[in-house]
């Protein structure tokens, strides 16, 4: 089966961007009007401070599949997703103002304040939907004189292959109304903070260089109340602990001669439970599927280069059940717990992967060893850095390469030490992203652009050709058979998913990363408190 389109609620918004804006600042026209259900402009016209990001996937399924009288069902729906999405401000606002009372206050009463009295107006909202706001609202609510409209966070994320910085802009229009995520800057660079394991000082102008462009995106005036925080992942997870501190310190110290605000425990190594909640809090955020006591969200896949995470909320019991205990994990949410299925395996990242397959992972030797293996082109050979150390590899001269003897090589990676989730054969849907959507791309599954839909079985096919005409794809990537073959194994062998399992990859929703990142900066405003 071939790539499909993205479904609506992940395609649409590229697309009507403007309709959008013009729905929510400007008065309905009559005829939306008449076709609307009162209770639902309600709401609109309260979620309608800007472009709002989180309410855009439920107002464009709205606005494209509810405007006729029959979708009245449909209407009652994303009316309630609407009222429980803001449900998930007023509880960070409540959290956040507590806060106040932890001493950060430098960073947090002057937004906090507002965000709290947005709490009180809101309060006891459950079960009701928003109360109603006259369409005039916007031009003649009062405000206080020096209300702050914007917000901003800076998020690092220190990987194994890269930095990157993803600045996020959030908008309080109203002080009765809750604060909502407005957009996200996003840059990055190469290679990551681990391949520095020996010159930190040198690792640090890469933040440097990264904060650059913060204090471009950022408004003078909002530096000294934007919280700077960086995690790291598995590249710093995999280094012995005096090299990773010792980055960790070059790193904090650049952040306190920055303008940034720069809370307790800015700079950290997040464990890879966290890394997998935080990937699954972002990628249902932006996809509107949370909300209390929501039960239909999307499970999400994460490959990166060191590590690999999978997460999802299951439905029966017995997956929880079966799972090893350290393999669920509890977030806090709306008032309730959501008990998460998640597991980050360290050095199943795309890239460790490739190191273990050669048999390279932790060899002494590298100067002279060369590491090989049937999933490289023949001919193929080079030196190779990965997290500061060099490899010499190549393919099998006089040997052979392709499809089946480069799986048999790759099962010993993944086989006996992935576990199978008892439920993933069921029929859950898997947002797949990083190095998944990076390969689908390169070996021509999707597009760049759009991101697309496939099936396991996509994965397994498109292996089999690249493994089979090594030479065609040589140019893309001598690695490339090994990557895809990697995928396909760890998908089936590893995670246990059927051939017929649908993958939605998707790189950024609404123009907003998909990464653990932006769940890392709600972590960060309000507590999730993940156990
Ligand atoms: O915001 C992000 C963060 C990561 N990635 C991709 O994630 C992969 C690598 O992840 P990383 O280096 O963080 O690996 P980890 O340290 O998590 O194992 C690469 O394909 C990146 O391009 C991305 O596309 N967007």
């Amino acid at each position: 089966m071939g790539a499909k389109a993205l479904p609506n609620s992940t395609q649409v918004p590229s697309l009507l961007p403007s309709a959008l804006s013009v729905l929510l600042i400007s008065p309905l026209s009559t005829q939306i009007a008449n076709r609307t259900p009162p209770p639902l402009i309600s709401a609109l016209h309260h979620a309608s401070a800007g472009s709002h990001l989180q309410w855009q996937p439920l107002l464009h399924l709205y606005i494209l599949k509810s405007f006729s009288q029959q979708d009245r069902a449909r209407t009652a729906n994303t009316s309630s997703s609407i009222k429980t999405l803001e449900s998930l401000f007023q509880e960070t606002a409540s959290q956040a103002f507590s806060c106040l009372q932890c001493r950060q206050a430098t960073y947090y009463n002057h937004h906090m304040y507002n965000r709290y009295r947005a709490l009180n107006h809101h309060s006891n909202m459950d079960n009701q939907l928003p109360p109603e706001v006259p369409v005039a609202t916007e031009a003649v609510a009062p405000r206080p004189v020096n209300f702050s409209r914007t917000f901003y966070g800076i998020m690092f994320d220190a990987g194994s292959t890269g930095t990157r910085i993803h600045i996020y802009k959030f908008i309080q229009k109203d002080p009765v109304e809750l604060p909502v995520l407005d957009n996200e800057m996003y840059h990055a660079v190469k290679p990551g903070l681990s391949a520095y394991a020996d010159m930190p000082d040198v690792g640090g102008e890469s933040i440097r260089q990264l904060l650059k462009v913060a204090k471009k995106t950022i408004p003078k005036e909002q530096w000294i109340q934007t919280p700077v925080v960086l995690k790291a992942t598995a590249g710093l997870r995999l280094l012995p602990q005096e090299k990773a501190k010792a980055l960790l310190n070059e790193v904090k110290e650049i952040f306190d001669d920055s303008p940034f605000f720069v809370p307790n425990n800015s700079v950290t190594i997040m464990n890879g439970t966290n890394e997998g909640v935080l990937a699954w809090v972002t990628v249902n955020f932006l996809t509107g599927h949370l909300y209390a006591k929501t039960r239909k969200t999307v499970g999400i896949l994460d490959l990166g280069g060191g590590s690999t995470q999978i997460t999802f909320l299951p439905r029966l019991k017995k997956t929880v059940l079966t799972a090893p205990s350290d393999y669920i994990a509890k977030i806090n949410m709306f008032n309730s717990t959501f008990e998460l299925y998640t597991h980050s395996y360290l050095g199943n990242g795309l890239i460790a992967a490739r190191l273990a397959t050669l048999g390279a992972l932790g060899a002494d030797g590298l100067d002279w060893k060369v590491f090989r293996s049937s999933c490289l082109p023949k001919k193929f050979r080079e030196d190779w850095s990965f997290g500061g150390l060099t490899y010499k590899v190549s393919g099998i001269p006089d040997g052979f390469a392709g499809y089946k003897l480069c799986y048999q090589e790759i099962l010993q990676v993944v086989k006996g030490i992935v576990h199978q989730p008892f439920e993933v054969k069921g029929s859950s849907i898997f947002y797949a992203f990083s190095y998944y959507y990076d390969r689908a791309v390169e070996s021509g599954l999707i597009d760049g652009s759009r991101g697309g839909t496939v099936e396991v079985r996509d994965f397994k096919k498109r292996a089999k050709e690249v493994c089979n005409k090594m030479t065609k794809y040589r140019p893309i990537s001598p690695f490339l058979c090994m990557d895809m073959t990697y995928i396909t194994c760890l998908l089936k062998e590893g995670f246990g998913f059927k051939d017929s399992t649908v993958l939605q990859l998707t790189k950024k929703v609404n123009n907003v990363e998909t990464s653990w990142a932006l769940g890392a900066i709600f972590d960060h405003f309000h507590n999730l408190n993940i156990h």
